[in-house]
């Protein structure tokens, strides 16, 4: 039966929650009395659907329940997990913990709070010791990030459970030791923010100009390397020590000293406002969420193919449901595997309006690499010099894939012996093929550039698959040549 989560308060950050456990197969009841409250859930929910599973090599969960409670009460009845993500107020999140606690007294609650400390969440509760910071960062169904800060009140096996609890939706739940205000992420963010509003108030920067200072150099940096790994490489051969040395003096240089707050008033905020609309107005904001999240997605499945960085946490999240697919033998069940959901871009439309011919087999390739990724043939395996080479594809274009349609592609395995792999894949649009491959691939010995048995761990994967596939239906299509009528 599926866990159950009650999300508090479904704002930008209840919402992103609420997708994440949905998409991760979890039931959840929202409780906002924001009568938009639903309509501004289901916006978030659409993008993350378009957007999560394509971080996924495996199929995902099937979606749990979403249902829309009228008291807290009702929403946190049964539940397993409760997040709170009511507005950043101190009375109002003590309300809403008493209201919980009235009705589910032991059940683990984390806070959204961005600032709060979790012995100031903990005043005056009825259990304190089940209240602590699950902090996440936006969009929640993308980013792995939650900081999980427990005050001494909370027993260390509830804070295990609880980042549990995370790891099982695909976060990285960031054990905080000490509490502090704004935990660790956001006092970072804080001393960007303050130095950026200082820097277009002094009329030395407009926000555009600010944004491309980071985007095309240490954002990029950043996401995959952190702060300390970075400076450590900036030092050269000699490392840490030697870029502390070089740039050690400037702490005392007027540069690292800004630590003021420029005056919150109407004029700041209107500068700063009307400069960000003249930068980015002409989009709406679910537009430029769609954008942040296929630029997302392209980051993190390139860290994924690099095992590296927020990359390294999708893996290790779709190992521990490779495994619990095995174990219930939902793998290698009998039917065609649901390997990659992609959504057109503008950027694969040709001159006839619809998805340009190549894309077609971009799918099939997507969809081919992630089942070989299933079956243990991935990077690692790649770099160890073996890998399967695609010898012959056909690709039958069936109808017409247009810009924003989702697509899915499936894997059915006609045939498999130790050195060949004979596959149909299915680019499906609103479950239709739009298109299909079939392929022959060939293991390969990279450096002795001749074909070879597979090693017997992949061979261990691919043969119950390809065993369970030959109970299913052999799709008309095999083994059709180029202009070959039916008949
Ligand atoms: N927006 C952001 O970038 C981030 C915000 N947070 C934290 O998440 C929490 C929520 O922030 P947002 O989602 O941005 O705010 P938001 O303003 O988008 O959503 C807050 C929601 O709480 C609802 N609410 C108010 N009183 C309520 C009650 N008694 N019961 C249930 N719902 C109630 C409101 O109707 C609203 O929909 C805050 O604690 C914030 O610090 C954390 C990470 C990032
Ligand atoms: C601006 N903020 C303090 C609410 C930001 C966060 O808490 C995290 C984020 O997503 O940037």
């Amino acid at each position: 039966m599926a866990r159950k989560a009650a999300i508090i308060g479904g704002g930008v950050i209840g919402g992103g929650w609420a997708a994440r456990f949905l998409l991760n197969g979890w039931d959840v009841a929202v409780f906002d009395p924001d009568p938009q409250a639903e309509r501004k859930i289901s916006e978030v929910l659409a993008n993350a659907r378009a957007s999560l599973p394509a971080l996924s090599d495996i199929p995902m969960p099937s979606e749990g329940v979403l249902s829309f409670a009228g008291t807290i009460t009702e929403a946190v009845e049964g539940a397993d997990y409760v997040q709170e993500s009511v507005s950043e107020r101190l009375e109002l999140k003590h309300r809403v913990f008493a209201q919980i606690q009235q009705s589910a007294p032991n059940v683990l609650i984390g806070s959204s709070t961005s600032g709060f400390k979790p012995s100031e969440l903990q005043e005056r509760a009825a259990n304190p010791g089940s209240i602590f910071v699950a902090h996440p960062f936006n969009p929640v169904y993308l980013l792995p990030l939650a900081e999980v800060v427990p005050s001494p009140r909370n027993p260390p096996e509830a804070v295990e459970r609880a980042k549990d609890i995370l790891r099982d939706i695909g976060m990285f739940p960031l054990h905080v030791r000490k509490e502090i205000d704004a935990h660790i992420a956001d006092r970072f963010l804080e001393a960007v923010w303050r130095e950026a509003l200082w820097l277009v108030k002094d009329g030395i920067a407009t926000t555009e100009e600010i944004d491309e200072a980071i985007r095309m150099g240490f954002g990029l940096r950043w996401g995959q390397m952190g702060l300390f790994e970075t400076y450590r490489v900036a030092g050269g051969e000699a490392g840490m020590k030697h870029f502390m040395a070089q740039f050690g003096p400037c702490l005392q240089w007027p540069w690292t000293k800004l630590t003021d707050v420029p005056e919150f008033n109407d004029g700041l905020v209107d500068l700063i406002a009307g400069q960000s609309d003249a930068q980015s107005g002409h989009h709406t904001i679910r537009e430029l969420e769609r954008i942040r999240d296929s630029n997302l997605i392209g980051f993190l499945r390139a860290l994924k193919d690099r095992n590296w960085g927020a990359g390294k946490v999708l893996r290790a999240h779709d190992d521990k449901r490779k495994a619990a697919l095995h174990a219930e033998g939902k793998i290698g069940d009998g039917a065609p595997l649901v390997m990659a959901h992609l959504r057109v871009l503008p950027g694969w439309i040709d001159y006839n309006g619809h998805m340009t011919e190549s894309r077609y087999l971009f799918a099939g390739s997507e969809t081919c690499d992630n089942f070989l990724r299933l079956i243990g043939a991935d990077m690692d395996y790649v770099a160890g010099g073996h890998s399967y080479y695609t010898a012959e594809s056909h690709v039958m274009h069936l109808d017409e894939a247009k810009l924003g349609d989702a697509l899915t592609g499936t894997v059915q395995v006609l045939g498999a012996d130790e050195k060949r792999l004979h596959l149909f894949l299915s680019i499906l649009k609103d479950g239709a093929p739009v298109a299909t491959v079939e392929q022959i691939l060939l293991h390969v010995d990279m450096k002795a550039g001749k074909s070879c048995p597979a090693a017997p761990e992949v061979l261990a994967k691919l043969m119950p698959i390809a065993e369970a596939h030959k109970a299913l239906p052999r799709p008309e299509a095999v083994g059709r040549h180029v202009g070959q009528r039916k008949s």
